[in-house]
């Protein structure tokens, strides 16, 4: 492949939170080497002064990137958030900016199915609080309040990807299970999809929340929708913090209502391990708490290097930007001879005629092109001869509407 456009060793690429060495390894076999790795995420000034020239910046579930970061960071080309969750990222403020966002979106589904059936167990065995008692010289060896998982009923709020592996490993101990999702989907199994959150309250023994971070479910579960729960029933949070009235969920273990529960999101999490975890559930013994733990697996963590790193590799190299979360999905294969264009636009009528009017009276030739949009930006992707490529690129730069134009190669 020819010349890429800015030298591959100019290319800075910012990792934070640690994210797993496998994405050092892929950018380096990519030819990158300006990488800035750190272990934990950065507090706001740093966050600033590191991500001003970077070309991409990598992170996990800490680090905050609103429109203001954004629009701080003059060079950035795109976002890897090395997790499933995007909420992290101001996708809208990121679109506009021509800023792809990548993910990884199944690489440690299977990690948060496995901790959460381990969970459902230790719960309905009392584990947590006998623990407890044990760690303080007490002894509570007794069968009170400790049930099978076989024959109970589990219900698993928001029934995409982790929430349908966990109802297949739930029902291999013999669980029933039902699910609450606001779209129709394909039981897997012999799962059960009920139409109200109210029914899957009323019938759950184990109540568990596997939806995303979205404004339709901010404090979805709040004393209203504990007080529905079974009497004696559990609760399990391995989702986003912001879905529980944290507060709500104490009043409700405290009062006995619920039996126990184990919650590995919160509402406010510790910028790094120095710092404090405050929590209305420290202290009770019935709850199992996890610091935000549920992806985090030798083997997740390997795989999410390394297909987010991937991901923006490609993107860098060729201009894919396919699973991207918030732009337009392009892949066009490279013509020999040839240089490529990327052409980030706001979506208004007429942008690709004017591409190809203004091409045409210079006599450029476009050997491909492929235009997407969203309801916010248009991306194309094209290639010309490569004698004509700076040509064309100042002719795309003065398009109206026009958010980034850059030659790759
Ligand atoms: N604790 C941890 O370390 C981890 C937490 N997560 C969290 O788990 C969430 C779910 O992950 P996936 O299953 O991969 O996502 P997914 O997108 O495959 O599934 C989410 C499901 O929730 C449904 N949903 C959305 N809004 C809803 C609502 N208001 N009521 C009921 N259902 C609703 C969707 O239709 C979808 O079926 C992620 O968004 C992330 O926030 C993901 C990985 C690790
Ligand atoms: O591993 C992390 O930092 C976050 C995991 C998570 O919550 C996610 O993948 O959405």
């Amino acid at each position: 492949m020819a010349k890429h456009s800015l030298d591959k060793d100019k290319i800075k690429i910012l990792l934070l939170e640690g994210v797993h060495q496998s994405a050092v390894d892929v950018f380096e076999r990519a030819g990158y080497s300006n990488i800035e790795y750190h272990k934990a995420s950065l507090g706001e000034d740093q966050l600033l002064e590191s991500i001003k020239d970077a070309h991409f910046v990598g992170l996990r579930s800490r680090t905050q990137l609103t429109a203001q970061v954004l629009n701080h960071a003059e060079k950035l080309v795109a976002i890897g958030c090395f997790c499933i969750g995007t909420n992290q990222v101001d996708l809208s403020a990121a679109e506009k900016l021509g800023i792809p966002v990548f993910n990884a979106p199944f690489s440690n589904t299977r990690s948060v199915a496995e901790l959460v059936l381990g969970e459902i167990i230790m719960l309905l065995r009392g584990i947590p609080q006998r623990n407890a008692q044990c760690h303080r010289g007490g002894w509570l060896k007794s069968a009170n309040g400790s049930v099978e998982a076989r024959g109970k009923t589990l219900g698993v709020v928001g029934y995409g990807h982790i929430g349908t592996q966990l109802g297949i490993l739930a029902e291999t101990l013999g669980m029933r299970v039902i699910f609450f999702d606001i779209e129709d989907k394909l039981p897997l199994g012999n799962a059960s999809q009920v139409h109200s959150l109210n029914e899957l309250l009323a019938n759950a023994d184990v109540v568990s929340l596997h939806v995303p971070e979205t404004p339709s479910t901010k404090d979805m579960f709040a004393e209203a929708e504990f007080s529905k729960m079974r009497q004696g029933g559990f609760f399990i949070n391995a989702s986003r913090g912001t879905v529980v009235d944290i507060d709500a969920l104490a009043q409700a273990i405290k009062s006995g209502h619920i039996a126990g529960a184990a919650v590995d999101v919160f509402p406010v999490e510790p910028k790094s391990n120095d710092d404090e975890f405050v929590s209305p559930l420290r202290g009770l013994d019935n709850v199992i708490l996890t610091p935000h733990i549920g992806g985090s697996t030798a083997e997740a963590q390997e795989n999410i290097g390394i297909e987010v790193a991937g991901k923006l590799a490609k993107y860098s190299d060729n201009g894919s930007t396919l699973s991207a979360v918030n732009f337009p999905e392009v892949s066009l294969a490279p013509h020999a001879g040839a240089s490529r264009l990327l052409h980030i636009h706001q979506n208004r009528p007429g942008v690709l005629i004017k591409i190809n009017q203004a091409f045409s009276e210079k006599g450029i030739n476009i050997a491909a092109q492929y235009l997407q949009t969203t309801a916010e930006i248009g991306y194309v992707v094209m290639e010309v001869d490569s004698d004509q490529a700076q040509e064309a690129l100042d002719e795309l730069k003065q398009i109206e509407g026009t958010i980034r134009a850059r030659v790759l190669f």
